[in-house]
């Protein structure tokens, strides 16, 4: 490197020496990390839950397994889902019949479609989001995008980047195989990130495919049967910063505190790994027992490190609808009653399980209901999300004056 002449070094230099205590405390931001926006998106193809068994048996060519697409019928009636939506379809299935039978080597085929089609359909999502939000694209300074499809390198995010136009200098970071609590992990990061660097303005973008995951049924794997009942696709997208601009950001909600914690010899109750015919994954019998018995001493443990005495039944909760029986013995747990987790249930009913995204699409519909009703007597509330580990994550919430007298 050339020496600097003496004179450039001393007109380079700080005009007054100041600490790294005060840098930082520049850089931090003054108010909470606050929700500015949401945008939704899924796949075209949707599939009637009642339709649902035939549709799978006929793509897989399964219907030498009456008793399996049986089990399958029953689990769908009792799931709380009417419809989901899902890349898989008639054509996918033609031009891939080898995804059929999760013992032939079909991850490479399956990666090179998800790894275009997940990015796309976040790309979606983060676009409602953004024109919600009212910025420039480019006023984005953070992307945090989670998926359990995203096994490549240069990921989802850069070309997910890319798609919105986001700026060269944008800090990306990607979450993977988090299951149903990426949305949750993803949201606890980006306050992290809003609260700690003033001014930005962090893109959350979750997306998920079942396509990664989805085989034929198999005599005595029940896992398989489960996920075909729960599971469908969608992108959940979220802007979080703090200190909102007066006329142009709307605070919808706030987010006090959040956490996360490991539910105790849990390990082996879900889990996911990718393998040559797919993402293989398992889902406990005793998963809702197991929540249920958790998610308490969470909320407690949550609202006691911020002192506020919180009363279950006053609260609004964006709980991820992992399945209709979590959601029941929760509200049986906590005391609530039936209508308290009317948002989780609404986005079961309409999207079922779309993993790591459903809590975002659990965001917009409470978020909904308070534009309908004016958030009148809302003021704290809840989001958890649950997945691999088993972990809980709890992000304490308040209404933001966006949403207060609509
Ligand atoms: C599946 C249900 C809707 C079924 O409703 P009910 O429990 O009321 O009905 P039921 O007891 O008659 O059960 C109906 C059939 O489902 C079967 N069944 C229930 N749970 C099962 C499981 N985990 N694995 C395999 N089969 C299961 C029962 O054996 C029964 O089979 P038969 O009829 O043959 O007797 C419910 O159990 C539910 O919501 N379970 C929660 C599912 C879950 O754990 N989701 C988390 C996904 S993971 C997630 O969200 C995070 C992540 O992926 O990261």
């Amino acid at each position: 490197m050339a020496p600097v002449p003496a004179t450039a070094a001393a007109a380079a230099a700080p005009a007054a020496v100041v600490s790294t205590h005060e840098i930082r405390r520049a850089q931090r931001a003054d108010g909470p990390a606050t929700v500015l926006a949401i945008g939704t998106a899924n796949p075209e193809t949707c599939v009637p839950q009642d339709e649902y068994a035939d549709f799978y048996f006929r793509v897989t060519k399964s219907e030498h397994l009456p008793e399996l697409k049986n089990k399958l019928r029953r689990i769908c009636n009792k799931s709380g889902i009417e419809k989901r939506f899902m890349f898989v379809n008639d054509d996918v299935m033609e031009a891939h019949p080898e995804f059929a039978d999760r013992h032939l080597t079909s991850l490479d085929a399956r990666v090179e479609i998800v790894s275009k089609v997940v990015p796309e359909l976040a790309a979606a999502a983060s676009a409602k989001a953004i024109a919600e939000w009212g910025r420039p694209a480019t006023d984005i300074t953070h992307l945090i995008f989670s998926t359990y499809s995203g096994v490549k390198a240069p990921g989802g995010d850069r070309l997910l980047a890319s798609l919105l136009g986001l700026r060269p200098t944008v800090s990306r970071t990607v979450l993977s195989l988090h299951g149903c609590y990426g949305g949750g992990r993803a949201l606890q990061l980006a306050k992290e990130l809003a609260e700690n660097n003033r001014g930005a303005r962090v893109l959350v973008a979750c997306a998920e495919s079942t396509l990664i995951a989805f085989y034929g049924p198999e005599v005595g794997c029940n896992d398989t049967i489960i996920g075909q009942a729960l599971f469908g696709d969608g992108s959940g997208a979220v802007i979080v910063g703090a200190d909102p601009v007066g006329a142009v950001e709307r605070p919808l909600f706030e987010m006090a505190f959040a956490s996360q914690a490991t539910v105790p010899d849990s390990e082996g109750a879900i889990t996911m790994q990718h393998k040559k015919g797919g993402m293989d994954y398992h889902i406990g019998g005793g998963v809702p027992e197991m929540l249920a018995g958790s998610i308490e001493r969470c909320l407690a443990d949550a609202f006691g490190a911020i002192g506020v005495a919180a009363r279950w039944r006053d609260l609004f909760w964006a709980v991820h609808p992992g399945g209709r029986r979590i959601l029941d013995l929760i509200e049986e747990a906590l005391g609530l009653d039936n209508g308290a987790m009317a948002a989780s249930r609404q986005v079961l009913r309409e999207y079922g399980n779309m993993s790591g995204t459903t809590v975002i699409f659990v965001l917009n519909e409470l978020r909904r209901r308070f534009v309908a009703d004016g958030a009148e007597g809302a003021d704290w509330g809840a989001l958890m999300a649950f997945g691999p580990g088993v972990t809980v994550e709890t992000i304490l919430l308040r209404v933001g004056s966006g949403l207060k007298g609509n």
